[in-house]
């Protein structure tokens, strides 16, 4: 039986903004702030967890919604904490009205910041490092990859920002420069699917050129047809480590596959276990890029893990615009997984570095030096909360206007007959 002090008594929720640079992808552009919620379950102990998700506004109704049902859920009873929220019905505008919580996927992505919370009051109550509720640490350091993106210069109507315009192959080159010389990254991703592909090769092209010993991937969210994801696969042959989500669900990626020389990675056509098997069967992807936001959180994403494993498929981890919290939680998981073996993906270096919400406990974890993240072994995920940083941050998302990330409705505002329906190309 629990103690009572194991029990979680209090949720909070807390949602924040950051600012977001003006990054070009397949369906638009993002917003000048970037949504995040903050999760914070505390136990009867007073042990507070801290958990970081997506901060959309479904997302927050769903959130505040599985807060409730988890009050008194033991902290070490993670199947209690899923089958709680996984009996939710889901009644917020943007559900489908069926049964269950919409989707797995969308149960598993509710659950995930709990899930990490909990994970965190565990290690802190026993004064380990989350690592070590995963099986432990097989290294103590963390790869990442360079993430480029092609930008505008500004956000319209505001000043250049500190990284300037990438809009064609040279840009792209010195961002990837500046992102190698400042965090020392030793792989190389670029979002594409921005402008016709024989631009983006030429941007890989120029990469490979100026880094000849970084792996490469480019990843243009399905905006290709599988006729032309088939021919970049050609023209890159030999040049690509992965090709993430050439083209859109497990039937296409099956096809491209089949008549391309290097291995398809995807955080697209399989983003739930159910994807898995249909995905086994076809052979459509080599590459599993696990994210515990939308896995269920680290728990689930070693289940994933093992899954990859036993099918022969190779792990990386997908990432979206994030804060201290996740890149905690990101670490620790890539840490515990062994085969985990590709640098992961982080959207780190486009956030200002005065926006976050966390104090580091382990001075020396958690920051980017030679392209990589030292593992915290203080107890729990080894970060803290900024009290005032987050009513700081919390204040900017009540001011900037924004309740849902929407890159292609703030695209149109400038670029009106805008269209992002795949394939685009
Ligand atoms: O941040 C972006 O614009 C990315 O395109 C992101 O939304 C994707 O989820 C992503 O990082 C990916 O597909 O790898
Ligand atoms: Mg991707």
């Amino acid at each position: 039986m629990p103690s009572d002090g194991d029990r979680v008594r209090e949720v909070r929720i807390t949602p924040v903004a950051f600012r977001d640079p003006p990054l070009l992808n397949a369906v638009g552009v993002h917003q000048p702030f970037a949504l995040r919620a903050i999760v914070e379950v505390v136990a009867d102990s007073g042990i507070t967890g801290l958990g970081e998700t997506y901060g959309d506004a479904t997302h927050l109704t769903r959130l505040r919604r599985a807060a409730d049902s988890i009050v008194g859920v033991d902290v070490w009873h993670t199947h209690e904490l899923a089958r709680r929220v996984g009996a939710l019905r889901d009644d917020s505008a943007g559900g489908d009205g069926t049964s269950g919580m919409v989707a797995a996927s969308t149960a598993d992505r509710v659950l995930s910041p709990f899930e990490v919370a909990c994970l965190d009051i565990q290690g802190r109550a026993l004064g380990r490092p989350v690592t070590d509720l995963l099986g432990g640490a097989v290294r103590d350091r963390v790869d990442y990859s360079a993430y480029l993106f092609y930008k505008w210069p500004g956000h319209p109507g505001s000043d250049h920002d500190r990284w300037g315009a990438a809009l064609d192959p040279d840009a792209i080159v010195a961002q990837a420069r500046w992102m190698v010389d400042e965090y020392g990254f030793t792989a190389i991703k670029l979002k594409a699917g921005v402008f016709p592909p024989e631009e983006e090769v030429a941007a890989i092209r120029a990469l490979r050129a100026e880094f000849p010993g970084h792996p490469l991937r480019i990843d243009p969210n399905a905006a290709w047809s599988v006729p032309t994801a088939v021919r970049v696969g050609a023209d890159l042959d030999g040049i690509l480590e992965y090709l993430e989500d050439p083209v859109a669900g497990i039937d296409g990626m099956a096809r491209v596959a089949r008549a391309v020389p290097m291995p398809l990675a995807t955080n697209m056509c399989v983003v739930a276990f159910d994807h898995l098997r249909p995905a086994v069967a076809a052979d459509a992807v080599r590459v599993v890029l696990s994210d515990h936001h939308f896995w269920g959180g680290l728990g689930r994403s070693r289940a994933l893990a093992s899954t990859c494993e036993t099918f022969g498929l190779g792990l990386s981890m997908h990432s979206n615009s994030h804060l201290g919290i996740s890149l905690a939680a990101m670490t620790h998981l890539a840490a515990a997984t062994p085969n985990l073996t590709y640098a992961c993906d982080t959207h780190w270096p486009w956030k200002d570095p005065a926006d976050d919400v966390v104090d580091i406990v382990q001075p020396g974890t958690l920051r980017f030096t030679g392209g990589a993240v030292t593992v915290p072994t203080a107890p729990g995920l080894g970060v803290d909360l900024d009290r005032d940083a987050l009513a700081r941050l919390h204040e900017q998302y009540l001011t900037c206007g924004i309740t849902a990330r929407d890159d292609t409705a703030y695209y149109r505002r400038h670029h009106p007959h805008f269209d992002p329906t795949p394939p685009r190309w």
